[in-house]
């Protein structure tokens, strides 16, 4: 069965059932290099698949979403380690770089912000992750009028949420020693694990135990507000 392609708006050749199948995002639009999948990460594109009818029917019914979902913050909280596991789910679809809408790029409008999503099935979530949406006053105000359905996700441990079919499980994830975090792998494939950028999961300098407890004494409050917000003590201090 021969392979059916298009070009998308990116100028870039897309199979059809690639892009159908487990939320291979081909987007691939980031503004920088280090948050993009690696090319080991995509299939040989020559591979030829079946496309039955009832692929060819979705692909015509995919459309574009506004985010049912967004990643807000912390910054540094593994915020792309997270869109990256999340996005394996048939469920999810995301884009790749970050949008930056609420904040830097606001006045252009809801059609611009959803003409960045990727196409969608009913029934699949549209997600992006910004995460300096948490440290801007106006986020919560902006996305509320755009949703106050959107559920707006804080990574701060052991996310668990949205309610999806567990599918990812194990078999998707290589630990990296060297870099000391999960990798990405395809459970059938000989392909070579596929690791976050260079600036996730970068080495860090020693700190001088004055400065690490000024800046526990500096947090503190904000950390006790935190708490208290949510419900929860994440005993940070
Ligand atoms: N699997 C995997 N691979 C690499 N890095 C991982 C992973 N899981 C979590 N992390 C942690 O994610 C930190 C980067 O967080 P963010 O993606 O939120 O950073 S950013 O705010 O978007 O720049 C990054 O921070 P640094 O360790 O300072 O580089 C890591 O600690």
């Amino acid at each position: 069965v021969p392979s059916l392609r298009y070009v998308n708006r990116h100028g870039n050749d897309v199979d059809v059932v690639e892009s159908l199948g487990a939320s291979r995002d081909l987007l691939n639009n980031n503004e920088n290099d280090v948050d993009s999948r690696g090319e080991e990460w995509d299939e040989p594109r020559s591979e030829s698949k079946a496309l039955d009818d009832n692929a060819m029917t979705a692909f015509l019914n995919e459309t574009k979403k506004l985010p049912q979902a967004i990643i807000i913050g912390v910054k540094k909280g593994g915020t792309r380690a997270l869109l990256e596991f999340l996005r394996l789910h048939p469920d999810v679809r995301a884009v790749g770089a970050e949008p930056h809408f609420f904040d830097r790029n606001y006045v252009k409008g809801l059609e611009w912000y959803r003409d960045l999503m990727p196409k969608s099935l009913e029934g699949q979530l549209t997600m992006e992750k910004t995460p300096s949406y948490y440290v801007t006053k106006d986020i919560p105000s902006r996305i509320y009028n755009m949703s106050k359905d959107t559920k707006l996700i804080v990574v701060v441990r052991d996310p668990d949420f949205l309610g999806l079919k567990r599918v990812v499980d194990g078999k998707y994830f290589h630990f990296n020693p060297a870099k000391g975090f999960p990798c990405l792998k395809r459970p059938e494939s000989t392909s070579k694990p596929h690791c976050l950028g260079k600036t996730k999961g970068r080495t860090h300098p020693n700190i001088h135990p004055d400065v690490v407890q000024k800046l526990r004494d500096f947090y503190k409050p904000f950390n006790m507000k935190f708490y208290e917000m949510t419900g929860h003590h994440f005993g940070w201090d």
